[in-house]
């Protein structure tokens, strides 16, 4: 086990009290996951502040408290460091503890509000067709080569991560695929990772309950652009707006990809459709099995990454184009009688929401009602819930506004605010139906034989959280069973 001296190599600690020759056992931002030997690192959250829990930590056997401000009055034998920024020191004492494992492979982030997951996930898999051990860390779930685990968070805290990556290490992978999420890099659960490669997918309306405006949004993204070393690449979507910006000021190789503009990675659609895309990519015809133009773009990024990382063109198109999605992003479901089509889509954000549905549009022929079924999120960015409601409305025949994950908030009142962005005519066409599974049976008994139903929002999720309680509830599952419930 190290000694607290060690794990303080990449830090400039402003008091430091107490042994720095303690043997460090753990550590943990969370009082209640101490015990004898463990560095507990006192972090000011959204909620409570960690130093309160300062004490009690002590209580149970910490050895080494860090903080930002120090206690009144020190115990015996409890060494102390104080330091300016104690989130971002969680993550460079986490790197130094588990032996700096990013440093040791290749780690690449993905950053954007739509398309981390899909990214990251092709990335990962054409990564390991390609012949190596890889890690992945996303929303869905982390891989540690063949280790599957299931996720809590798209990017887990500064301790976590490196736990992580560490593991990743031990069981040689060359590679590890991540989501960075605008809340860890503004959280700083990504301090002390090196990385190897960052890329942006695009930005849009998401998470303005947490960073207030659309500007602090995109600065927040940018920094993690900001902070990368001088050896990375910076892959950016030159086609999104602030695509640009968010290399304005990185030190990293500057690069792009674009389907419209000239890029270092260029594209073009040629044929669009419900059995895949196929597409240009660098002079070069490739069939792909994903389906959409926003596809389209993650398999450019994911094309470009693995160009950078020095892989072959060919090899990369051959195996690119045997590859699917990440699950519950757009997996399709077809009624054994009436040959109606189910879409899981995780669409929770008005441009996911709005691009799912645009796919729709240009691959559904005319007799083909869409009928979707919508909900937006408890505790989360309230003034996304009109938007998405009235974009579900302007693009599909029929819409059952439901629940999503109410997590704390009360249903009907999460539906009157979806309902408040829509006009009389748009209103016509809605459904309200706050229990998920009823609307999920409602959208199935309307649908006509070859309709297409939408069901958006929870895509791989294997839960719906309702005060405090994550009862089991699977989109997928849902639809295969009305389909069997109306013999459609
Ligand atoms: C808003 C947010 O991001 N919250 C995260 C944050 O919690 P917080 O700041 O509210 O923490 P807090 O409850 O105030 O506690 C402050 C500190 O005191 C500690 N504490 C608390 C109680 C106690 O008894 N003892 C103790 O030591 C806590 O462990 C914490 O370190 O830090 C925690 C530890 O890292 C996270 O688990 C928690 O994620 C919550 C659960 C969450 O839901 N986060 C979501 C919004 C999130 O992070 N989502 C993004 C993806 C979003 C997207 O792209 O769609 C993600 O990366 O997952
Ligand atoms: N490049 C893209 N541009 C716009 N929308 C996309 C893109 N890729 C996927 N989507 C849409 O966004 C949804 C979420 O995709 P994905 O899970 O890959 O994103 P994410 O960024 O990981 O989301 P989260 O923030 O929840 O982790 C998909 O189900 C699809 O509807
Ligand atoms: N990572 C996102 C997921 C949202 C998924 C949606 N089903 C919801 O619950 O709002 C978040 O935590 O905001
Ligand atoms: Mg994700």
């Amino acid at each position: 086990m190290p000694v607290l001296q060690e794990i303080l190599v990449n830090l400039k600690p402003q008091k430091i009290a107490g042994n720095q020759q303690t043997e460090v056992n753990s550590l943990a931002i969370d009082s209640r996951k101490v015990a004898a030997g463990t560095a507990f690192i006192a972090v000011r959250g959204s909620v409570v502040d960690g130093h309160d829990y300062i004490e009690k930590a002590i209580a149970s056997g910490a050895s080494v408290i860090v903080c930002e401000t120090m206690p009144s009055s020190l115990s015996e034998n409890v060494a102390y460091i104080q330091v300016k920024d104690s989130h971002a020191a969680a993550g460079q004492i986490a790197a130094a503890f588990y032996g700096f494992p990013s440093e040791k492979m290749k780690v690449v982030g993905v950053t954007g509000t739509n398309g981390k997951t899909t990214t990251a996930t092709l990335l990962f898999n054409l990564f390991k067709a390609l012949g190596y051990k890889c890690g992945l860390i996303s929303t869905v779930d982390n891989h540690i080569d063949e280790i599957v685990e299931t996720s809590t968070h798209t990017t887990p805290d500064a301790i976590s991560v490196q736990a992580l990556l560490r593991r990743m290490y031990d069981a040689n992978c060359a590679y590890v695929f991540m989501e960075v999420s605008s809340h860890a890099i503004h959280q700083h659960r990504i301090e002390g990772i090196h990385f190897t490669g960052a890329m942006f997918t695009n930005i849009t309306h998401d998470h303005l309950d947490y960073h207030k405006t659309f500007d602090e949004y995109i600065r927040v993204k940018k920094k993690f652009f900001d902070d990368l070393p001088e050896d990375a690449f910076a892959l950016t979507n030159a086609d999104d707006k602030r695509g640009m910006v968010m290399l304005q000021n990185t030190a990293a190789e500057k690069c792009s990809y674009s389907l419209r503009i000239p890029a270092t990675y260029k594209g073009k659609v040629l044929e669009n459709n419900l059995t895949g895309l196929i597409m240009n990519v660098d002079g070069q015809e490739a069939h792909f099995r994903m389906i959409g133009t926003f596809n389209a773009y993650n398999l450019l990024a994911v094309y470009g990454a693995a160009i950078q990382l020095g892989e072959d063109k060919m090899e990369v198109l051959a195996k690119l184009s045997n590859l699917h999605g990440a699950p519950g992003r757009f997996e399709t479901y077809m009624s054994p009688v009436d040959k109606i089509l189910g879409i899981v889509d995780y669409a929770h954000t008005p441009d996911a929401l709005l691009n799912v549905l645009a796919t729709i549009k240009q691959l559904r022929g005319d007799a083909q009602q869409v009928i979707t079924v919508v909900g937006c999120g408890g505790d989360r960015d309230k003034t996304k819930r009109p938007v998405m409601a009235e974009v579900a409305c302007e693009h599909s025949d029929r819409v059952i506004l439901t629940s999503d994950n109410p997590r704390s908030e009360d249903p009907e009142v999460i539906l009157n605010e979806m309902e408040a962005g829509l006009n009389l005519t748009q209103k016509r066409k809605v459904l309200r139906i706050s229990d998920r599974r009823e609307a999920i049976k409602t959208a199935v008994s309307l649908a006509n034989a070859g309709d297409i139903i939408l069901l958006a929002g929870k895509g791989h999720e294997t839960y719906q959280e309702i005060k405090g309680i994550k009862n089991h509830f699977n989109d997928r599952e849902e639809i295969t069973k009305a389909f069997e419930l109306y013999n459609k």
